[in-house]
């Protein structure tokens, strides 16, 4: 029996993750749920899944849902509550779906713990993934991807007994992959968050519009792999129906292909080694369909550019990257700031803080933090009047 500690269980990945658990309950249990402020949610998974340890963002919350338990459960809160769900609830087995970089300290310290990390949270790897790497030398656990293109990169290199020359991630191209760069330049939110394909959490869908979503998720696949970025590329792939390929030095390609729903990948990390039938059909191959391929336009779409450039500046570069998107993202969602100038924003603060080797996790945080009040600064100068 697996036991999971699911930080981010009120999210997208969080309620995939439970509905993967709930298919297989000789299997998997759940150990901690974790999440930030939706307690409703939360109670009625608590309720669902009778786990020992719960925590969410604030203490009223954690207060109200002891109050309304019908198990007996210890109900923690903040950062603190978060760290002790991973590391103190019995669980073998992490599934980091918080969303951003307050999921990084969590599981930097499950990997040091030596347990399996199932990483769906791609800015932890991004703003520190070097650190990761190290904990996860130090605790002899297991670090498996979540993220769809991760996974399948996961399975196509674990086949595979000669080196790869390349490896490449699919990107759907988001809701503006048509759009001219002027009709770009002034998208709504509400346009922004119509993805073509999957059903995610709104900064995830954002990031997807940008294609910034598939820049972290190139220093994603650099630290998962060991790969250098001229050995991973990205193709437009509208369908989202082949997730990744790896190209081989006789100029052959392998490809992975599965439905796009998140349960399957999920499954795939938290059961590795084993493939059995899951919540998730087989491929329908009788179903009419086509898939295209493209290439991504870095005049449309900069971000992907500009986290090319991060991950070749190493340190902590990615992890400036990240802060500033983080902060142009929710100040978009927020209506403080025009969808173009969410790049604006990455690029200056990228441009106005010198990386440096990343040596500790409250190092990386701190730049976190530095990061981020530069790129509020920045959002405070170019908010639309009225609006910051
Ligand atoms: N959704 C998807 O299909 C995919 C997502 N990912 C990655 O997985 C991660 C999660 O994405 P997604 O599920 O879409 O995001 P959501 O916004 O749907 O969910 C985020 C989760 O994180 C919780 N959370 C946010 N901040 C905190 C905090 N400070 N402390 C504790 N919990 C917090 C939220 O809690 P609450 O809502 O209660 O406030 C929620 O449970 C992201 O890193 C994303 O890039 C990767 C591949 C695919
Ligand atoms: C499901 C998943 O893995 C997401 O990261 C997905 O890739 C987002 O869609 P885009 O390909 O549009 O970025
Ligand atoms: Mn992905």
């Amino acid at each position: 029996m697996r036991r999971i500690a699911l930080l981010g269980s009120t999210g997208s990945i969080g309620t995939s993750t439970l509905d993967v658990v709930a298919a297989h309950p000789g299997r998997l249990e759940v150990a901690a749920l974790a999440a930030g402020r939706n307690r409703d949610l939360m109670l009625a998974q608590a309720r669902r899944f009778r786990p020992r340890l719960i925590s969410v963002s604030r203490a009223e919350d954690a207060a109200w849902i002891a109050a309304n338990l019908d198990h007996k459960a210890d109900v923690l809160h903040g950062m603190e509550g978060l760290k002790a769900c991973a590391l103190e609830s019995g669980a073998d087995t992490l599934l980091a779906a918080v969303v951003g970089a307050a999921g990084l300290a969590s599981t930097e310290a499950a990997l040091r713990a030596g347990m399996r990390v199932c990483v769906a949270n791609k800015e932890s790897l991004v703003v520190g993934g070097a650190l990761m790497r190290q904990a996860l030398e130090a605790g002899g656990g297991e670090l498996l991807p979540v993220d769809s293109e991760h996974a399948a990169l996961h399975q196509l290199l674990a086949g595979s007994r000669v080196p790869v020359r390349e490896v490449r991630i699919t990107a759907s191209g988001g809701p503006f992959r048509t759009w001219s760069l002027e009709r770009i330049q002034a998208a709504t939110v509400d346009e922004a968050l119509n993805h073509p394909t999957w059903k995610m959490g709104p900064k995830i869908t954002i990031d997807s519009a940008t294609l910034m979503n598939k820049g972290l998720e190139v220093i994603e696949a650099a630290h998962l792999f060991g790969l250098a970025p001229a050995a991973i590329q990205v193709t437009i792939h509208p369908q989202s129906q082949v997730h990744a390929m790896v190209g081989f030095e006789d100029g052959t390609y392998q490809l992975q292909v599965c439905a796009n729903d998140m349960k399957l990948p999920i499954q795939y990390a938290l059961l590795h080694p084993d493939r059995i039938p899951g919540p998730v059909p087989p491929y329908d191959w009788e179903a009419s369909r086509q898939w295209t391929f493209e290439t991504p336009d870095l005049a449309r779409f900069p971000l992907l550019g500009l986290a090319y450039k991060a991950l070749e500046a190493g340190g902590t570069a990615p992890a400036i990257l990240n802060a500033a998107n983080e902060e142009a993202v929710a100040a978009f969602l927020a209506g403080h700031l025009g969808f173009w100038a969410i790049q604006a924003c990455v690029a200056a603060v990228l441009d106005g803080i010198p990386a440096e080797p990343a040596h500790t996790l409250d190092q990386v945080m701190e730049v976190d933090r530095r990061s981020r009040a530069a790129a509020a600064t920045w959002i405070r100068h170019h908010a639309p009047t009225g609006t910051a």
